[in-house]
């Protein structure tokens, strides 16, 4: 297999973590570096958290880019600054694999262009667990029989964005099948603002942030005299590294902006 040299932002963070070991043990992967907010000029190796990479830490992105010579970004930081790199990383000519979430429909619009314009290939994923994404396409066929539906997602307490992108892209993918519907009663009124959770063309979603969670998601459909229930639910950090490395090897296979993991493991 072709080696592909890559660079990860968020080194240190929960999901940065398992990243830079994925890419030190997977042998077509050469990390050539990585993006941090702290510790610049370090090597990985020398930075507490277990890495035994040599690899250099930079903090600012041109720099990287231009002394690595990437062919992958991969970004698990936040949103605005995985918004930044994954332009940067385009307009560098290199291609981003973003897992960051909590970016906008005007977001994704910036990078397709820019990706389509430039040849390139770039995979924004909200969720990289091959059992997530099952999760999201069975409810979406779910859905043609029972569209009453509600999403309730659960999150430890450091997440930053609410809905997960998990819990919106199911949103969406309903939303491709199903005519825009209000659920409930229609002279339903809420007394304690927000207790119907947010509405995505009429779908709710309710999110929920607690300690001794790490990603959770029940998708909750109810018909005449049943409810279907279809639940996915991520242990460990580690349910999402397979499909980090198939964005990273079909990322390079590509002219344009995938943004789902469904659109490449058919
Ligand atoms: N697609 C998927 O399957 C998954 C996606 N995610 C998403 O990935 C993202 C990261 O999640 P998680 O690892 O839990 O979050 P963490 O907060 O643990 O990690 C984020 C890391 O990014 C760093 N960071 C923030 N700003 C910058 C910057 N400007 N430059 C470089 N590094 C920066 C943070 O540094 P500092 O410590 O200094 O703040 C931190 O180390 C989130 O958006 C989350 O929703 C999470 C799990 C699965
Ligand atoms: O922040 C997280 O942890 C996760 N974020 C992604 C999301 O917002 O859906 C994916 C997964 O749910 C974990």
């Amino acid at each position: 297999m072709e080696q592909i040299k890559v660079v990860i932002a968020g080194p240190r963070g929960r999901m940065g973590r398992e990243a830079v070991k994925l890419a030190e043990e997977t042998p077509h992967f050469t990390l050539a570096g990585a993006l941090d907010r702290r510790n610049g000029g370090s090597k990985l190796s020398e930075i507490g958290e277990g890495f035994s990479s040599e690899a250099r830490i930079y903090e600012d992105i041109k720099e990287c880019l231009f002394e690595t010579n990437p062919d992958v970004l991969i970004d698990l930081t936040t949103p605005e600054t995985g918004m930044y790199h994954a332009k940067t990383a385009l307009e560098a000519g290199v291609r981003p694999v973003v897992g960051t979430t909590g970016f906008s429909e005007e977001d994704l619009k910036e990078l397709r262009e820019l990706a389509e314009s430039r040849g390139l290939g770039a995979i924004i994923a909200p969720n990289f667990a091959v059992g997530a994404v099952l999760m999201m396409k069975f409810s979406q066929l779910a859905a043609k029989f029972f569209p009453d539906v509600e999403i309730i997602e659960q999150h430890h307490d450091r997440k930053l964005d609410a809905p997960s992108g998990t819990g919106l892209k199911t949103a969406e993918m309903i939303s491709e099948i199903r005519e825009e519907k209000q659920q409930g009663h229609p002279d339903e009124k809420e007394t304690l603002e927000g207790a119907r959770g947010a509405s995505y063309n009429g779908i709710r979603i309710h999110s929920v942030r607690l300690p001794g969670l790490v990603a959770h998601q029940e998708v909750l459909f109810g018909g005449e005299g049943q409810t279907l229930k279809i639940r996915h639910d991520s242990y460990d950090r580690k349910s999402f590294m397979s499909g980090v490395r198939l964005s990273a090897e079909q990322v390079m296979k590509i002219e344009t902006l995938v943004y789902g993991l469904e659109n490449i493991i058919e």
